[in-house]
C-alpha cells in the first residue's frame, strides 16, 4: 500500500548556529518505499539535516513531520532505523559480540528489563541474516573488518523492524567488493521488503541506478526527478560549493 501522508515531510526548515547559516529554508518529501540518496559537499548539512529529521536537532525555524505528525506528537521512533556516520568505528576491545549488538535493536520495543521473546530472538535472527553476518553471531564486534561491522551496524537497525532506514556516509573505510555487496543488500531490502532507504553518500556513481530521487544539499536543496539527473546535479554541486539555488522541485505521483 503506498501512503499518500510523506513518511517526512519538510517545510522551510532553517537551521542558523552562532550566526552561520547550516541549513536554508528547507522543504522536501520522503514518501514510503523511495529510495532516496542525499549528496553535497563536506559541511554542506546533509547529517544536521538527518538529525533534524529525527528531532536530534532543533531548527531555527520550519517544520518537520513524521507519518503526518509533528515531531513532539510522534512515539513510534522503532518505524526508523537510525545508522549515524561512523557508527561502524568500534573499539577493538570492545566487549560485545555480534549477537549482543544486533539484539540491542530490541532494546526500543522492550519494558527496561522484560525478558527477550521469542519474537525477539527470530526478529534478531532474521536481521543478521539479511545482512548476512549469522556466521558471525559469536565473534567480538571490534574484531571484524570494516564492511563486516557496518552489516553488524546496520542489522541492528533492521531488527527493530523499521519501515525506513536511514544510513549516514556508510561506506567510509570499506573496500569497493565488500561496498557492492552492501548496495546490493541495499536494493533487495527497498525492492523486495518496501523499506525506504533514505542514504547519504559521496558515491553516487554506484547507486545511480537503483535510487529513485536524489536531494543534493549545499544549504539549500536541489532535488531531481531521477538518477539519470543525478549525475549532472553531482557536477554541478562540486561546482557551486557556495550558494545553490533551487533547480528542480519533484512532484510525487501517486
Ligand atoms: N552542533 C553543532 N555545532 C557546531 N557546528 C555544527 C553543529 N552541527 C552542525 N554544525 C556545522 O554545520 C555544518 C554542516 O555540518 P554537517 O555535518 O551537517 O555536514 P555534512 O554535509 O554532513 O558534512 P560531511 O559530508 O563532512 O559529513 C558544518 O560546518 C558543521 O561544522
Amino acid at each position: 500500500m503506498k501512503f499518500t501522508v510523506p513518511i517526512f515531510d519538510v517545510k522551510n526548515l532553517s537551521f542558523i548556529l552562532k550566526e552561520q547559516t547550516i541549513l536554508s529554508n528547507i522543504s522536501l518529501e520522503i514518501f514510503s518505499s523511495e529510495y532516496i540518496a542525499i549528496i553535497g559537499p563536506n559541511g554542506g548539512g546533509k547529517t544536521t539535516l538527518i538529525r533534524m529529521l529525527l528531532g536530534l536537532e532543533k531548527p531555527t525555524s520550519g517544520e518537520v513531520r513524521i507519518y503526518g505528525k509533528k515531531l513532539s506528537h510522534f512515539k513510534e521512533w522503532h518505524k526508523i532505523g537510525y545508522v549515524p556516520q561512523r557508527a561502524a568505528q568500534i573499539d577493538s576491545s570492545f566487549p560485545a559480540t555480534v549477537s549482543d549488538i544486533v539484539k540491542m535493536g530490541r532494546t526500543s520495543q522492550r519494558s527496561l528489563f522484560g525478558a527477550f521473546s521469542k519474537v525477539d530472538k527470530q526478529l534478531v535472527d532474521d536481521a543478521m541474516a539479511k545482512m548476512d553476518i549469522s556466521d558471525l553471531k559469536d565473534k567480538m564486534v571490534g574484531t571484524l573488518s570494516g564492511g563486516q561491522r557496518q552489516r553488524v551496524m546496520i542489522a541492528r537497525a533492521l531488527a527493530s523492524k523499521p519501515e525506513i532506514l536511514i544510513l549516514d556516509e556508510p561506506n567510509t573505510g570499506v573496500d569497493v567488493a565488500s561496498q557492492k555487496r552492501f548496495y546490493a543488500l541495499l536494493r533487495e531490502l527497498n525492492q523486495k521488503e518496501g523499506i525506504t532507504i533514505v542514504f547519504i553518500t559521496h558515491d553516487i556513481g554506484v547507486i545511480a541506478d537503483d535510487i529513485a530521487r536524489l536531494f543534493t544539499i549545499n544549504q539549500k536543496a536541489i532535488i531531481c526527478n531521477n538518477p539519470k539527473q543525478a549525475l549532472s546535479c553531482e557536477e554541478m554541486s562540486e561546482l557551486y560549493g557556495i550558494d545553490a539555488h533551487l533547480l528542480h522541485v519533484h512532484k510525487h505521483e501517486h
